[in-house]
């Protein structure tokens, strides 16, 4: 196998001094070529920062990311991001054909290539109709599948994905999700998405990464054992997927006892630390009365 994506030992501390904050702390994982790796963690672990340090918009304060064994020093030209948010990822006064032409301008195809590149992914991703369309022209879930075709123009080394499908409905987050099974496997690419949601991640991923909570670290990386062919409705039954997914779920709710805080303020130890003095004292006052 080879490694696509090598993280290692990368922290980042935003800030300096008293008011430092450390947003996350020595994660190291790898991704394969070829791999579709899932990124869960709690809200607010982190997992924006470690996307920038991946992608190289930011240097982290420790560690370094490779990306097929380069050292990351500013954004990769092989690498492409998918965001949440494709209404402005997308530029609205442009067409379809020309959004997803758009980076390919800068990579040095020619028109006729770029044009190919286009129809290709635009076939792929089933809007071959829509090209000379505007992104407004279309709906939420349309406007990503024009996003997803934009980034695999390219043909990145690696597709970074950041809660792609958090801003669609339901059944359009089914459908994205059963696209970028398809695609990825046309295209053979390695992604890394991040998402939130747990059940996604299982249904897309060859390996899921559970984070903890902030400052970030990885607390498991777990094989997801589901084969190539999933379907939306018996892979989401199977048991392999049910036990993941409670996996996943005992994962992101375990806490660190010195750290987290109760709703008045106090933490879990000294609820625990509480509970223990007041279990102590009914046992003597029980020993007590049974004395007398
Ligand atoms: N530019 C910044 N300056 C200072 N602190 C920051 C900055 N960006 C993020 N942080 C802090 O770093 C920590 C991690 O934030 P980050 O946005 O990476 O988490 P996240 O997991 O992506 O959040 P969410 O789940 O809400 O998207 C938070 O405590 C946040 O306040």
């Amino acid at each position: 196998m080879v490694t696509m994506l090598d993280v290692s030992g990368v922290g980042h501390r935003y800030g300096t001094g008293a008011g430092a904050n450390l947003a996350i702390d020595e994660l190291s994982f790898k991704v394969e070529a070829g791999e579709l790796a899932c990124i869960v963690g709690p809200s607010g672990c982190g997992k924006s920062t470690l996307l920038r340090a991946i992608s190289g918009l930011l240097t982290p304060s420790s560690g370094e990311v490779r990306l097929h064994g380069d050292l990351v020093q500013g954004v990769p030209s092989d690498l492409a991001v998918v965001f949440q948010d494709y209404s402005r990822s997308l530029f609205p006064w442009l067409s379809v054909r020309a959004n997803v032409e758009f980076p390919l301008r800068s990579r040095g195809l020619s028109k006729a290539q770029r044009h190919e590149r286009a129809d290709e992914v635009l076939e792929w991703v089933g809007l071959s109709g829509a090209a000379r369309k505007y992104p407004w022209q279309l709906s939420g879930g349309m406007q990503q599948r024009v996003s997803i075709a934009r980034a695999l123009a390219c043909r990145p080394a690696l597709l970074l994905m950041d809660e792609p499908f958090a801003s669609v409905d339901a059944q359009t987050r089914f459908e994205l999700e059963d696209l970028l099974l398809r695609v990825r496997r046309q295209f053979d690419s390695t992604v890394l998405l991040v998402t939130h949601d747990i059940d996604e991640s299982i249904y897309l991923a060859d390996r899921v990464f559970v984070l903890s909570k902030s400052p970030a670290s990885i607390v498991a990386d777990i094989p997801v054992d589901l084969g190539s062919e999933r379907d939306q409705i018996t892979t989401r039954e199977s048991d392999t997927f049910v036990h993941l997914r409670s996996e996943v779920a005992r994962l992101l709710q375990m806490r660190s006892p010195e750290t987290v805080s109760t709703a008045d303020g106090r933490t879990a130890a000294a609820d625990r630390a509480a509970a223990d003095r007041w279990a102590e004292a009914e046992r003597a006052e029980s020993r007590e009365t049974a004395r007398n």
